[in-house]
C-alpha cells in the first residue's frame, strides 16, 4: 500500500475487488500511513491513488448498512478519517475511474486532484437514502459552487473528468494511464521546494476557506514574514541573485 519515491510518498488503496470501498481497516491503514509520512522530515509530498477502475467507490456500504443511529453516533463514524485534512504536507489525489461518495470526499480532502480522463465523480448517497457524510456537501460546494453541488447531491448524477476540470473540482486531466506518474511528477516538484514554504503555502490557501478576506490576508502576511526565519528563504533568494538553482535544506 505504501511506497517511497525519494521525497515523495505514494499510498495506493488496496481493495480493488471491492472498487476500494472504504472500510474501517482500509481507512485506518491509510490514515496511519499518511500520518507517518507527515511526521517524516524526509517526505515533502504525498500522492494517494486507487486502481485503474476506481479511486474509491465510496464508504463501504456493506460495513455500515446494518448500523443503528447509536452505532453511527457513538463511534462518530468518519470522524477519524477527517484526520487526513489535518496533514501539514501537501497531498495530491490521483483519480482514475470512480470517485464516488466517500471516494469523492476522500479525493476532496487532498490539496488538489489530478484526474485521469476516465474519472467519474459523484455523491450518489441519495440513492441509498442518506447524504454525504465525509464532508461532501461542504467541500464539493466550495469547489464547484451551489448549483452543481446541489445537482450532484440531490440527483446523484456523476460528473466526468472534463466537467470536473471545467467546474474547478480537479486541477488537471491527463490520460488515465498516466495519472499516477503525473501526480508523482507534481509531488516531486512540490517536494523539491522548501518544505517549510510549501507547508505554510498550504496553510495560507486553506485559510481562505476558514477566514474572511481581511483576516486571511493578514494571516498570509504574517506567515510570509515568518518564512524570513528559515534558511531556505536565504538560500532561495541568494540562488536567484547568483543565477543558480537553490539547494533547499527544508529548514
Ligand atoms: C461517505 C458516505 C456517507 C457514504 C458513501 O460513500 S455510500 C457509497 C456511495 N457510493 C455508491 O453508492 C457507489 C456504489 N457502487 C456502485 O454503484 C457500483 O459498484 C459502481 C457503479 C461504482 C460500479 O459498478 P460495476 O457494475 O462496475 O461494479 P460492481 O459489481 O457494482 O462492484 C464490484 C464490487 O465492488 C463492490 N462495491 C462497489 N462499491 C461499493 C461500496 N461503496 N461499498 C461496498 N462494496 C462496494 C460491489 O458490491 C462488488 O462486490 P461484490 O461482487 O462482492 O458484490
Amino acid at each position: 500500500m505504501v511506497e517511497r519515491r525519494g521525497r515523495v510518498g505514494l499510498v495506493t488503496l488496496n481493495r480493488p475487488s471491492a472498487l476500494n470501498a472504504l472500510n474501517t481497516a482500509l481507512m485506518n491503514e491509510l490514515v496511519e500511513a499518511v500520518t507517518d509520512m507527515d511526521r517524516d522530515p524526509g517526505v515533502g509530498a504525498v500522492v494517494i491513488t486507487g486502481s485503474a477502475k476506481a479511486f474509491a467507490a465510496g464508504a463501504d456500504i456493506k460495513e455500515m448498512s446494518a448500523n443503528t443511529y447509536m452505532d453511527m453516533y457513538a463511534a462518530d463514524w468518519f470522524r477519524h478519517w477527517e484526520d487526513l485534512t489535518r496533514l501539514r504536507i501537501p497531498v495530491i489525489a490521483a483519480v482514475s475511474g470512480f470517485a464516488l461518495g466517500g471516494g469523492c470526499e476522500l479525493a476532496m480532502m487532498a490539496d488538489f486532484i489530478i484526474a485521469g480522463d476516465n474519472a467519474k465523480f459523484g455523491q450518489p448517497e441519495i440513492n441509498l437514502g442518506v447524504i454525504p457524510g465525509m464532508g461532501g456537501s461542504q467541500r464539493l460546494t466550495r469547489a464547484v459552487g451551489k448549483a452543481k453541488a446541489m445537482d450532484m447531491v440531490l440527483t446523484g448524477r456523476f460528473m466526468d473528468a472534463e466537467e470536473a476540470e471545467r467546474s474547478g473540482l480537479v486541477s488537471r486531466v491527463v490520460p488515465a494511464a498516466e495519472v499516477v506518474e503525473e501526480a508523482l511528477k507534481a509531488a516531486e516538484t512540490i517536494a523539491s521546494k522548501s518544505k517549510p514554504a510549501a507547508m505554510v503555502a498550504k496553510e495560507a490557501v486553506n485559510a481562505a476557506f476558514e477566514m474572511g478576506l481581511a483576516q486571511g490576508v493578514l494571516f498570509e502576511r504574517r506567515v510570509f514574514h515568518s518564512l524570513f526565519a528559515t534558511e531556505d528563504q536565504k538560500e532561495g533568494m541568494a540562488a536567484f541573485t547568483e543565477k543558480r538553482e537553490p539547494e533547499f535544506k527544508h529548514r
